[in-house]
């Protein structure tokens, strides 16, 4: 269909105000945005009446596992990207641990051929910053930006060398790649599986202490000054890793970061016994973490939020934390859970949220997503905002449901999700 009409929507304006809207789309693209469009005689093929519902433009995820080739019974590239427009996610950004990881343009390609193929959604595949996801070889930055991979990265795994990590950045410099780091350093875990305190003390777990993280991205934000190149920092977690992101801010180093929604929600006081559902890397650190990040994210000190969506199947997760693989799902519950822990609690804005999840990622990158500019595509997601509904597994699009928010009541549920003037997603299926 190439017309259709979007009625008694909702946006958000610059003042954090909401505007009742209609979208006029024509081939895929936003023609005409703005209050009563059918006053104006614009006729459509089709029209949905969205009876109030929040329009953003589609959110944005810079970090998103789907784990297909390699762990197929844990995502595919199709079941992700559902659960991605389930989400209201209309770019999602994939990370490459997987096998055969995408270390050359022929691994890269052939994951590309699956998403033309199964992606309901945008998703733009990261190549790897080294071969095999081992900190020596590097990979060919230049045949890779070449065949159009937009940025490398080892998620899953830090690089473990300064000197694999500066030839990298140096490299991805020349090339124009940004390098999005992991950063764990493995000399410093010593078999943890929660943030090391009180509560691991207390559970009797093995800890992983701050330092972890934070010394890495520290050796990271020297090696991206002596560079110049593009440092952006996945799921940032301590309050020292945010203080030194902000000084290297301040310093004119090209750093950005995210920071993810259980990161931002829940504490390692939230984690009640050894159940692993909780696992995930970084860890959930201390309160004052939690609280460290929120400011980061509120004086900019952090660029965006990304959920890190990690699916793991029910058997992996049914071990102790010691045992477990790291990770949970989050692309099906990350508004859901801003909006009602954040926003509607009034800690931030709807606008900084969305910004946050669309438009702010989107620039991290460059990508030309995350706005509602007339002439962009019509990526859009559509919420309704004030009705209750319970996170329930049996509604998952993806494959995997290993996340603590399930049984929490939430608002903020997603109505619609279209890419390029197209519902690819919508509540009533
Ligand atoms: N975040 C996680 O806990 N796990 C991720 C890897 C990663 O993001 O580091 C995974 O691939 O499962
Ligand atoms: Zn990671
Ligand atoms: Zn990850």
């Amino acid at each position: 269909m190439s017309t259709l009409l979007i009625q008694n929507a909702r946006t958000i304006n610059e003042r954090n105000q909401l505007i009742p809207t209609d979208v006029y789309i024509k081939e895929g693209k936003i023609q005409s945005i703005g209050q009563n469009l059918a006053k104006l005689g614009l006729s459509a093929e089709k029209i949905i009446d969205v009876q109030g519902g929040l329009l953003t433009p589609g959110l944005v995820d810079v970090h998103v596992h789907f784990r297909e080739p390699g762990f197929t019974h844990k995502e595919t590239i199709k079941t992700g990207s559902l659960a991605a427009a389930r989400g209201g996610y209309t770019t999602v950004c994939a990370m490459p641990n997987l096998d055969p990881v995408p270390d050359t343009v022929e691994n890269w390609q052939a994951i590309e051929d699956i998403i033309q193929k199964d992606a309901v959604v945008n998703v733009l595949q990261y190549a790897t910053i080294t071969k095999g996801l081992r900190s020596e070889e590097l990979v060919d930055y230049q045949a890779l930006k070449e065949a159009g991979v937009f940025a490398v990265t080892n998620d899953g795994v830090g690089v473990q060398t300064a000197g694999t990590m500066y030839l990298a950045m140096k490299e991805a410099a020349r090339v124009g790649l940004p390098i999005v780091a992991h950063t764990e350093d493995e000399s410093l875990l010593f078999g943890g599986c929660m943030h090391h305190g009180k509560k691991s003390e207390a559970l009797g777990l093995p800890g992983i202490i701050s330092a972890t993280e934070s010394s890495q991205i520290a050796r990271d934000l020297l090696l991206a000054e002596e560079t110049g190149a593009h440092y952006h920092v996945c799921h940032v977690s301590t309050k020292e890793s945010v203080r030194i992101i902000r000084e290297a801010k301040q310093a004119g180093i090209n750093v950005t970061c995210e920071v993810c929604p259980h990161h931002l929600i829940l504490s390692d006081e939230d984690i009640p016994s050894d159940n692993a559902i909780y696992k995930m890397n970084p860890p959930l650190r201390a309160l004052d973490d939690q609280a460290a990040l929120i400011e980061g994210l509120l004086d900019g000190t952090i660029d965006c939020i990304a959920t890190d969506h990690a699916p793991h199947t029910d058997e992996e997760k049914a071990v102790s934390m010691t045992e477990a693989p790291f990770g949970i799902v989050g692309s099906e519950t990350a508004f859901s859970l801003m909006y009602t822990h954040f926003v509607k609690t009034g800690r931030f804005t709807l606008k900084q949220v969305v910004d946050w999840m669309t438009i702010r990622p989107a620039n991290i990158f460059g990508l030309s997503c995350g706005t509602l500019d007339i002439g962009s595509p019509a990526d859009l997601a559509i919420y309704q905002l004030d009705k209750e509904i319970e996170i329930n597994a049996d509604e998952f699009e993806s494959k995997s449901f290993n996340t603590p928010f399930i049984g929490e009541k939430v608002l903020a549920e997603t109505l619609y999700t279209l890419v390029n003037g197209k519902i690819v997603w919508s509540k009533e299926g």
